[in-house]
């Protein structure tokens, strides 16, 4: 397994990029460590395959280097890279055995057969396989080849890395479960290098330890999934992760003071954005306290979820949600408060102060 240094790496698909805009993966520096689950989290179109194909080799990236464990990779082609991937799709071997399919990429380096066996043996364990050892992959369903790709990709303990592209797209929903743990598990027994492209949350908090979200062609933020929740550095952060996403409303700046219309919420510190920046104040709505103190709202829908309400309310023009619990009273007069560790201000879309104590 290896570190990855992604060095100053930027990638245009025109052939004479000018602007910043001409970029569709925005520059990228940083150190991905030895034996980390990384997740690749984004929208349609936000670059994460372009940075992946980078990794892998699929694409030589306009600026900057890759480097594997310190050696610059940067020109060397993927077989050359020593790398597993996984894609969307199966990638089997249809007249081979289950077996032999997970077999072939230890017998094409000469692993001994006894070795083939027991490393074999303990992957189909693991994804629930061994049952069907012996049969020809022709004949399994979707879910069953793409566990089987997923077993290719995992069967080689001397790869650099393994490189998952939205992996459990074809995987139906109660396996998906499923196989997210088990990934996870298999990540821990073997503390591969992993990177895990996905654009669903869940997969990306569930499997990886550092989750790396992009958005527009650029990393906005990369951090452990509590951090990504409780501090999103980016408006997109807070709004892509969570259910449902944080609220961002407009904000004048004062001071210490936070003014949404008529309402005041004191900041702890004076936070100094830059002359003319566009000011934002984000609240996860866990953080939103419903009762008949605070400012006053106007509830314009609730929604039964479950184990909580989602509450939504309208405060001098923006909407607000908030969560609650499935038992507590919605008030006739309703205000909300905000609780000062979840105050998030930006400036630009980007966190000036997080988690600031209201005063
Ligand atoms: N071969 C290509 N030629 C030109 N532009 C491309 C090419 N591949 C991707 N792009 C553009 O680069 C940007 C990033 O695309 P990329 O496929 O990396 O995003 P993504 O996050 O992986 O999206 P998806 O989840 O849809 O695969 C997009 O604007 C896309 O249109």
């Amino acid at each position: 397994m290896a570190r990855i240094d992604l060095d100053h790496i930027r990638h245009s698909y025109l052939p004479h990029p000018k602007r910043e805009e001409d970029f569709a993966l925005k520059e990228v520096h940083h150190s991905w460590q030895d034996g980390g689950a990384y997740a690749l989290l984004g929208p349609s179109g936000c670059g994460k395959t372009t940075l992946l194909n980078i990794i892998s080799g699929l694409l030589v990236p306009t600026e900057g280097r890759i480097l594997f464990d310190g050696k610059d990779v940067t020109g060397l082609a993927p077989e050359a890279r020593n790398i597993a991937q996984v894609f969307q799709f199966p990638v089997v071997y249809d007249t081979m055995s289950v077996f032999d399919n997970l077999a072939f990429p230890l017998r094409n380096r000469g692993m001994r057969p006894a070795e083939v066996t027991k490393k074999v043996t303990e992957i189909m364990e693991m994804l629930d396989l061994t049952a069907m050892a012996k049969r020809k992959a022709s004949g399994l369903t979707a879910d069953m080849k793409q566990k089987i790709s997923l077993g290719r990709g995992l069967v080689r303990s001397d790869v650099n890395a393994i490189l998952f592209d939205e992996p459990l797209t074809v995987i139906d929903p109660h396996m998906k479960w499923q196989l997210r743990s088990q990934l996870k598990l298999l990540h821990d027994r073997f503390a591969h290098t992993m990177v895990y492209v996905t654009h669903d949350q869940t997969e990306a908090l569930t499997f990886a330890d550092t989750v790396v979200v992009m958005y527009e062609g650029e990393i906005v933020q990369i951090g452990t999934p509590e951090e990504l929740f409780e501090r999103p550095r980016h408006t997109f952060v807070g709004y892509f992760i969570g259910s449902p996403g944080m609220n961002v409303m407009p904000v004048t700046l004062d001071g210490a003071a936070a003014r949404i219309g008529d309402q005041t919420i004191m900041l702890a510190d004076a936070p100094a954005p830059k002359p003319g920046a566009r000011t934002e104040l984000g609240i996860r709505p866990e953080y939103v306290r419903l009762g008949t103190e605070g400012m006053p709202v106007a509830i314009t829908k609730v929604e039964d979820v479950g184990r909580r309400k989602i509450v939504h309310a309208a405060l001098d023009g923006s909407d607000i949600a908030v969560i609650v619990g499935e038992h507590d009273p919605i008030p006739g007069d309703p205000h909300i408060t905000f609780e000062p560790a979840g105050i998030n201000i930006y400036a630009d879309d980007w966190a000036i102060v997080s988690g600031a104590r209201q005063s």
